[in-house]
């Protein structure tokens, strides 16, 4: 009985296989460790240097599985990735569980192609976090993890405005690119809070700082910034410091919850509370409220996902959960608006900017692309693998309306009802 397969039959043989435990005909072009291929001519081509990559998807033929193939560099994708990610959820949505993988019908090829064996290790980028779910330091620990990856990675990814949320593409002449959707919404933002001079504006999330420092350089306000990463409270004191907004901008490594500073004229929220979760939530809106000038504006940025998720007993743990955003949870729009009003804000104003984030998501990929070996050399090649499939991944979910992000603006009434807000929507949204 052979142990090995010859050369040319081994992308054939691995597609059959993965056909029957998949139970569908294999929407990628593969090509195996041998060099040998099957399957459509014109797909991208799924690229399997080596056979560990098989034991994993076997072993965890899910998301989870393909992706810990691709970080390692097991699995390659060439031609379009998001084509490729696109054919490949299909395989992923319809993966068995380990359990009930048909072994009887594949063991002979299994053992012809060499790739049965115990289950490979993960890839050291896993993130780790330990304590109870939402407990500050274990929140501490998860922002740390994603963020505090180096600031030069993130200036690749991000582009000079730093700035880690959704832009506002407001226009689509040549010349127009992330830099001045970036700068487009960090300007709506304020515009929103209806943000004047002397004004105090709560960033809480703050990043890289530069939504602190364009409504304290162009609206004339003081900022309180807070952070839980040290990394980006860096950056960005280095950043104020620089543009001569010390008198201005204070940048604080502080939770949410730990907020002593109000009441605010403006609280600002972009790309934040995905860490805060769903049993938090509550708490969260309330302190933001309890912050708030009577009259003052909320804005919450925020992503979330459109349905609810088909009942499944033993959801795996995600790659986003693995690899990304440990605990980070996304609520359907209807949820954090409810959440909003019982914590005694009124929601004014609901903007949706599904396809923004998809295009902006886009431009991360294609910086991070262009300036790969950089990448790899600031952080590790994992860890740029996980970047880019995430935010590939990301950019289809926004395109294929699997998640949506919403900028809520939210008022806190004087105790009579009075709002302060313009009668039409043309004097918060230009
Ligand atoms: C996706 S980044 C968005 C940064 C910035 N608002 C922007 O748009 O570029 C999320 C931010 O939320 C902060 N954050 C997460 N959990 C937090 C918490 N419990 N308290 C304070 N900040 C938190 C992170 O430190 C990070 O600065």
């Amino acid at each position: 009985m052979p142990t090995t397969t010859p050369h040319s039959t081994v992308a054939t043989r691995l597609s059959s296989l993965l056909e029957t435990v998949l139970q569908t005909p294999i929407p990628v072009r593969i090509r195996a460790w041998d060099g040998s291929t099957a399957g459509p001519a014109d797909a991208p081509t799924l690229i399997i240097r080596h056979k560990r990559a098989m034991r994993r998807i076997l072993w965890q033929p899910n998301e989870l599985g393909l992706a810990r193939g691709y970080i390692a560099g097991e699995l390659e994708l060439e031609g379009d990735i998001y084509d490729a990610l696109d054919r490949l959820q299909a395989l992923v949505w319809r993966s068995p569980d380990v359990k009930d993988l048909p072994f009887h019908t594949v063991a002979a090829d299994l053992v012809r192609l060499g790739v049965l064996g115990t289950q490979p290790k993960p890839p050291p980028e896993e993130m780790q976090v330990t304590g109870t779910r939402h407990s500050k330091r274990r929140d501490r620990q998860a922002v740390s993890q994603h963020y505090d990856v180096g600031n030069e990675f993130y200036r690749i990814v991000l582009g000079e405005s730093m700035v880690y949320s959704c832009a506002y593409w407001t226009s689509d002449e040549p010349g127009y690119g992330l830099a001045d959707a970036q700068r487009d919404k960090l300007d709506l933002i304020c515009r929103k809070l209806d943000l004047e001079p002397g004004m105090r504006l709560l960033d809480v999330g703050c990043g890289w700082g530069s939504l602190a420092m364009h409504a304290a350089r162009e609206y004339g306000v003081s900022v309180l910034g807070i952070t839980l990463s040290g990394e980006q409270a860096d950056y960005a004191r280095k950043q104020v410091a620089e543009a001569g907004l010390t008198d201005q901008v204070e940048i604080r490594i502080q939770d949410y919850r730990d907020l002593d500073d109000g009441p605010f004229d403006a609280i600002s929220s972009v790309g934040m509370a995905e860490h805060v979760g769903t049993g938090p939530y509550k708490e969260y809106a309330e302190i933001l409220h309890g912050q708030l000038k009577p009259g003052g504006r909320l804005l919450n940025h925020q992503i979330g996902r459109l349905r609810l998720p088909d009942k499944q007993p033993h959801q795996p743990r995600s790659f986003i959960d693995s690899y990304v955003f440990p605990d980070g949870e996304l609520a359907p729009i209807g949820t954090t608006v409810g959440l909003l009003e019982e914590a005694g804000f009124e929601v004014r104003d609901v903007h949706a900017l599904r396809e923004h984030y998809a295009r902006t998501l886009r431009a991360w990929v294609a910086n991070l692309e262009s300036d790969w070996s950089a990448a790899v050399r600031l952080t590790s090649p994992g860890r740029a693998r996980v970047w880019r499939l995430y935010m590939a991944a990301s950019a289809l979910a926004f395109e294929q309306a699997r998640i949506n992000v919403n900028q809520v603006l939210a008022v806190k009434t004087h105790r009579n009802g009075v709002s302060d807000m313009p009668p039409t929507r043309s004097g918060f949204i230009a």
